[in-house]
Parts: structure tokens; sequence; C-alpha cells
């Protein structure tokens, strides 16, 4: 799995990132050596993306248990970690799953384990996000398209937001290797413009594609410039409800409104199956500040004073009807042609 760029590097026993609020200006990495500089790292999204963010929970975790590893110190630090970001289950998922390794061993063994279970957790996700590019590859060549296939996504879920490979982007760098013909629309996606971190991400694996305006998504998809969708998720619900960056609900309602596929790429870890649907999802509301400031190489920009009223959802819930397939790891979920996977229990109510 070396074949692929990662946003997190492991040395003498630390982790060092990529900080992904200087991208894509300036390539600079951080080094994390404490589960206070992971948490932070979490809330400032100098690491972001669902399954990066448990990636680097459970690596904070190991960390914090470096310093002080009875109970009482392992809830503590699993508690401020959880706390940085609400939506994307795969950071509670992997604190619990360190959590559950190391609470049998006695205290002076819980940091190493834990750091072993974090680094099975990013072999894990590597593994997996390449299985999801096999299985989204084997949906873009179903695609009725003739000649170049026009592909949209908005965010970022490339391996900037993964630990190797990315969800949605997985199968457009397989798809690239296999040499397709393949376009990208890459959506801004504002106020936070992680579409800047995909054309990055894209130009450097040689992927054609175009950033747009995110109000741009409807007209492309109007004028058949858009062969399908492709997003990944922070928290699916156990009916398909999925929860992905704010904007994404928009792209589906236009996508099913022009009849065009809208795929969601997710690893298994990003279920929740103790969400019933969509309503249970807690949406993160962040600060105002990241509308009233639009920022760019040179710092940021403030466009809007703070005697102004903001608010600032980070996600939003695209309701399972509007999707028409899971892709994870074990396989594709066909929403729209009512097919679940017998193998699985993913209880998505199929339309
Ligand atoms: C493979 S990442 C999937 C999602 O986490 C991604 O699309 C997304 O919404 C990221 O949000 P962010 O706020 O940048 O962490």
């Amino acid at each position: 799995m070396n074949d692929t760029p990662s946003p997190l590097r492991i040395a003498d026993d630390v982790l060092h990132i990529l900080d992904q609020t200087r991208l894509p200006f300036a390539e600079h990495e951080l080094r994390i050596d404490t589960a206070a500089q992971a948490a932070h790292a979490i809330a400032t999204m100098q690491v972001r993306g669902a399954p990066l963010i448990g990636a680097i929970g459970a690596f904070g975790l190991a960390l914090a248990l470096r310093e002080a590893a009875d109970d009482a110190a392992l809830d503590a630090a699993r508690r401020m970690l959880a706390a940085t970001r609400p939506t994307a289950v795969n950071l509670a998922w992997a604190l619990d799953r360190v959590a559950r390794a190391v609470q049998p061993l006695a205290p002076s063994a819980r940091a190493d384990a834990a750091w072993h279970e974090a680094l099975a957790i990013c072999d894990e996700d590597r593994a997996a996000n390449r299985a999801i590019g096999e299985h989204t590859l084997t949906l873009i060549h179903a695609l009725p398209a003739t000649g170049r296939i026009n592909l949209m996504t908005h965010c970022n879920a490339g391996w900037l937001a993964t630990t190797g490979w990315g969800t949605a982007l997985s199968g457009i760098y397989l798809a690239r290797q296999a040499g397709l013909d393949l376009h990208v629309w890459v959506s801004e996606t504002r106020p936070r413009n992680q579409g800047l971190l995909t054309s990055w991400e894209l130009a450097r694996a040689g992927v054609p594609h175009t950033v747009i305006a995110d109000n741009a998504a409807g007209q492309l998809m109007r004028e058949g410039k858009v062969d399908a969708v492709v997003i990944g998720a922070d928290r699916i619900a156990a009916n398909g409800d999925t929860a992905n960056k704010v904007g994404s609900y928009l792209k589906a309602l236009a996508a099913r409104a022009h009849a065009r596929p809208f795929w969601v790429a997710a690893p298994w870890s990003t279920i929740d199956l103790t969400c019933a649907d969509g309503d249970a999802i807690p949406i993160e509301e962040r600060s105002g500040d990241e509308v009233r400031v639009v920022r760019g190489a040179e710092g940021g920009i403030t466009v809007l004073d703070d005697s102004r009223q903001v608010a600032n959802p980070a996600f939003d819930v695209t309701p399972a009807a509007l999707v028409s397939a899971i892709v994870t790891e074990r396989g594709v979920i066909d929403t729209a042609a009512g097919r679940t996977p017998s193998s699985t229990e993913l209880k998505v109510v199929s339309r």
C-alpha cells in the first residue's frame, strides 16, 4: 500500500502531519507528540476528513497514555479528543476501538498497545480505501457516457482526508491509472475551500479537472456536463441518510433532478447503526469567522464585519432517497435498485 501519498508520517515514535490549513499555498509539516497537540490539530482542521481525524484521534489517545495510563486518564483523554469535532463518527469509532484494546491491559502496557492499534487503523484504512476505489471504478465503467467521463465531487475526500488513497477520489485515481478519459468538476466548497485541496491533489496526480464555484453545479448538470457525482461521508445513518460537507445535499438534489447518479464512498467505519436516520446525526456549527474571512495565500480578507449575524453549519444531511449507491470496502450498496448486501447488517432503507 505504499503507492499512495499520505498526510501523516510516523518517525521516532511521534506523528508528523501535513498542515492542511496552509495548503494549497505551502507544504508544511507539524510534529505531534502530545494528545493536546493532536486535539488542537483536529479542532483547527490542521488535519481534517473523517477517516484521518479518526486515525489522529487514535494516535492522540496513545500519546496521552504515555503520560498517564490509569482508567481515569484513559477516560479523560478519550473525552477530550472526542469533543474536538462532533459529526464524523470515525473519530468516536477509532477512540472506542483503541480504548477497548487497551482497557484489559495493565497501565504500563497500554501506551504501546494503543500505538499499535492506531497503526492497524491506518493500515486498514488504506486497504479499505483502495477497495472502495476498485468498487467505484466498476461504477464508473458502467456509466452510459460515451467519450470523456465527467464526474463531480465536493469538498476533499482524497488522500489528504484519509491515511491514503481517499474515498471519493480513490476510484478517480484508479480510473486515471487505468487510462480512462476522465475529467472532474471540483466545487470550491466555501467556507473552508476544501475543493482547493482536491484540486491540489488532482493536479499532483495529473487528473484533468476544473474548479467551480459551489453555485455552478446545477447549471453544469443542466447542460449535461456531469455524468455522476461522487462524494465522501462523515456519518451514514442506519437508513442510509448521509452527513457530508455542507453543500452535498444541494448537489444530490440537482443530480436527482437531472437523473444523474449520486454516489457516496466511505469506509464501513463511517456507518453509524446507532443513528436511526439523519436527524440523529450531530451537525457541527463552526465559527462564523470562517464565513466572514476569506482565506488566501497571504492570510485572510474580512468580507463581513462581526456586527452581522452569520451561521456556519459545517455539514448537511442528504436523505438516502437521493443517494444512488453507497460504496464501502465491502462492496456497493445500490440503494436505487433496492439491493442490500446479504453479508452485512446495514439497515439501508432502499428506495
Ligand atoms: C474521506 S473524507 C469524507 C468527508 O470527511 C469529507 O467529505 C468532509 O466532509 C470533510 O469535512 P472537513 O470539515 O474538511 O473535515
